[in-house]
């Protein structure tokens, strides 16, 4: 170890980031079998897709987003065929005022279409702007939905994490969907409607308009395949980086990145994540510039095609100078629309790789949801039996909870003790069916928890966990989360009371109203013991057929700890306590007490028997009272 005085100049600067290569199940690069003739296949399903959700989140918009497209392509193509016609005129052998009142009709035709052009453009956007919102809500709650309803083991699988990131990016291209899908319609309605007009002027222009732009959508289509080829290969990163952003500067850790001196070296630590990702981005640019003048240089030589066969046209008196002074008109807006449609066909390509991330993650999710089955546990449980429990997390060599038997009555108090990383905390997620056992069952009045509906379970479950949230909602729905059961608030003063709390929330700016939360305008905070008072108020405020508490007590005080072991008790009778705890003092309150070693369950008993048991329960008793 180094003494922070005793560092140097020499001292050599602290190791980056460990870089992240992830090659597990979920971790296929979606662009790896994606030929660039599969590209194109794919717009048309995005296309269907986003029709589809857009009609589910807003039908009148998603009709009249449709109707302004045909409205906007038949307005540009009437603008067009009139323009023919007006030149024509204009261009002809009468009197000037003859030749302009002979057009004025097709003139007024065309600034009609024009003007119903714009129209339906404005429109469009109105429409968009109805749609896009409640799209990305709806994939936004869908991700969060997903995330919370799978099975808890799915946080230790392979990637997840990483599919998630890779997800919430596609949340956010959400937003591009609409706009991108609305453009390459436009642009494909128009494009059909400058080419018929195009085609009618001479048969050999619009081959040599395609030419013209194909480079062009081929070079987009290739630069969105390297953009997300680089997003790819930053998601891990991108992972690891967002979740350091989030704990160092989350105020809650404030103290401790400072007092610890964390700052510089966490800094240096989210600088050198960030160059490493710039740097993959970094070396995509000359990529990119070579396929954007390539590509360029090629739209610009078949340009220049297009224009000198029209000239030799003109010039051979193969069409009319009116034909041609319209051709000119023509090309242009076709190429206009060539190009948008394939910008806006590569823009939706692009977007649809991060959509498709999104699809598969939440196909991913749904994939690892319970599916434990539908069966109902009783209002009232006598008694939870676990039978031969083998629990092994994921990437782990030896099961946390290797073979676990015990059962528990309806009035019991278990305690349970063993010394860090003995598979206590696993214990209570067996018995509460948050984790399925590997091997054995876990029965809640023989009904197996295997094939019990998760939520019935979880409706009479309340969990003091050891990492708690600390929600930053308000004092009342920190205590009635997930259980709010009245209009008024007696029940929530009375856990209150419980914990020994109401003292503190009648001090508060707004009692019970108070949000807690330093990051807040007018938000308060607490401290840590009383966070975790609050916290088992809040299960005890679930009143459930089983309560456990795991390391309640770690941050209270001895009154607050005092309260709660005695409400604990007087609560007992109609329902199973299971308390996890290392202050074995307080086990003297169980009935029973379990101690755990490696997975097993070493020794059980009451506590006086324990301890002059002279087992593993004798011997930290002893070390306890050594202290
Ligand atoms: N989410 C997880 N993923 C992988 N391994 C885990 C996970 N949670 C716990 N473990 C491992 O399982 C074993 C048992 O952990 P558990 O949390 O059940 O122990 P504990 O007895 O509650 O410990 P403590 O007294 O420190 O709270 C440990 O080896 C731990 O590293």
């Amino acid at each position: 170890m180094t003494a922070a005085s005793t560092e140097s100049p020499e001292t050599p600067p602290p190791p980056p980031p460990a870089t992240i290569t992830y090659n597990g199940k979920h971790g296929q690069n979606p662009l790896a079998d994606a030929s660039f003739s599969a590209m194109c296949r794919r717009l048309p399903s995005v296309l269907g897709r986003t029709a589809r959700m857009a009609w589910a989140v807003d039908r009148v918009a998603a009709l009249l987003l449709l109707a302004c497209q045909f409205l906007t392509g038949i307005a540009a193509a009437v603008v067009l065929a009139f323009t023919a016609q007006a030149m024509t005129h204009i261009l002809g052998n009468d009197e000037v005022s003859e030749r302009l009142h002979d057009a004025l009709p097709a003139l007024i035709v065309v600034t009609a279409a024009a003007g119903v052009g714009r129209i339906s453009g404005a429109l469009s956007s109105y429409a968009n702007g109805r749609i896009t919102p409640r799209l990305m809500t709806e994939a936004d709650v869908a991700l969060v939905a997903a995330v919370c309803r799978v099975e808890s083991s799915a946080y230790g699988q392979d990637g997840f994490k990483d599919r998630q990131e890779a997800a919430e990016v596609g949340v956010t291209r959400t937003s591009m969907m609409v706009q991108d899908a609305q453009r390459f319609m436009s642009a494909l309605i128009r494009m059909i409607a400058a080419s018929s007009v195009i085609t009618a002027l001479h048969p050999l222009m619009l081959p040599l308009l395609l030419l013209a732009v194909i480079p062009a959508g081929a070079g987009a289509v290739l630069s969105a395949r390297v953009d997300y080829e680089t997003h790819y290969l930053n998601v891990g990163d991108r992972n690891v980086r967002a979740l350091m952003r989030s704990w160092a500067t989350f105020s809650r850790h404030g103290d401790e990145v400072r007092a610890n001196g964390m700052t510089g070296y966490l800094i240096y630590w989210y600088r050198a994540l960030s160059d490493r990702i710039d740097q993959r981005t970094l070396t995509t640019a000359p990529r990119l510039l070579r396929i954007t003048l390539a590509t360029s240089a090629l739209g610009g030589v078949f340009l220049c095609g297009t224009w000198a066969t029209l000239a030799w046209l003109a010039a051979t008196g193969r069409v009319g100078l009116p034909v041609a002074a319209t051709a000119v008109i023509a090309v242009q807006t076709t190429l206009a629309a060539l190009s948008n449609f394939v910008i806006y066909g590569a823009a939706l390509f692009h977007t649809s790789l991060y959509l498709a991330d999104m699809r598969a993650f939440l196909d991913m999710a749904e994939e690892l949801a319970p599916k434990r089955g539908e069966l109902m546990i009783p209002e009232v449980i006598e008694e939870i039996r676990i039978d031969e429990a083998v629990y092994q997390y994921p990437g782990k060599d030896e099961p946390a909870v290797a073979g676990v038997s015990l059962s528990l009555r309806r009035g019991e108090i278990l305690a349970v003790v063993g010394e860090n990383g003995s598979g206590k905390s696993t214990l209570t997620k067996l018995i509460t069916g948050i984790l399925l056992p590997d091997k054995g069952r876990v029965l809640w009045d023989d009904v197996d928890l295997a094939q019990a509906d998760p939520d019935a379970v979880w409706n009479r479950t309340a969990l003091v966990p050891q990492n708690f949230a600390c929600w930053p909602l308000r004092v009342r729905e920190n205590i009635t989360l997930g259980q709010p059961r009245t209009f008024n608030d007696d029940a929530v003063w009375d856990v209150v009371d419980a914990v020994g709390m109401r003292d503190t929330v009648q001090k508060l700016p707004q009692q019970l109203d108070t949000l807690l939360t330093r990051e807040m305008f007018g938000g308060a905070e607490l401290s840590g013991g009383q966070w975790q008072r609050l916290v088992c108020g809040r299960a005890l405020y679930r009143q459930t057929p089983l309560l456990i508490l795991d390391e309640p007590t770690s941050q209270m005080d001895a009154r607050g700890e005092h309260a709660l072991f005695l409400e604990i008790k007087r609560i007992a009778a109609g329902r199973m306590t299971i308390v996890v705890t290392h202050q074995l003092e307080n086990t003297r309150l169980a009935d029973r007490v379990l101690v755990m070693d490696k997975g097993r369950v070493i020794e059980h008993g009451t506590y006086d028997d324990l301890v002059s048991g002279g087992g593993l329960f004798a011997e930290l008793v002893a070390l306890a009272k050594d202290r």
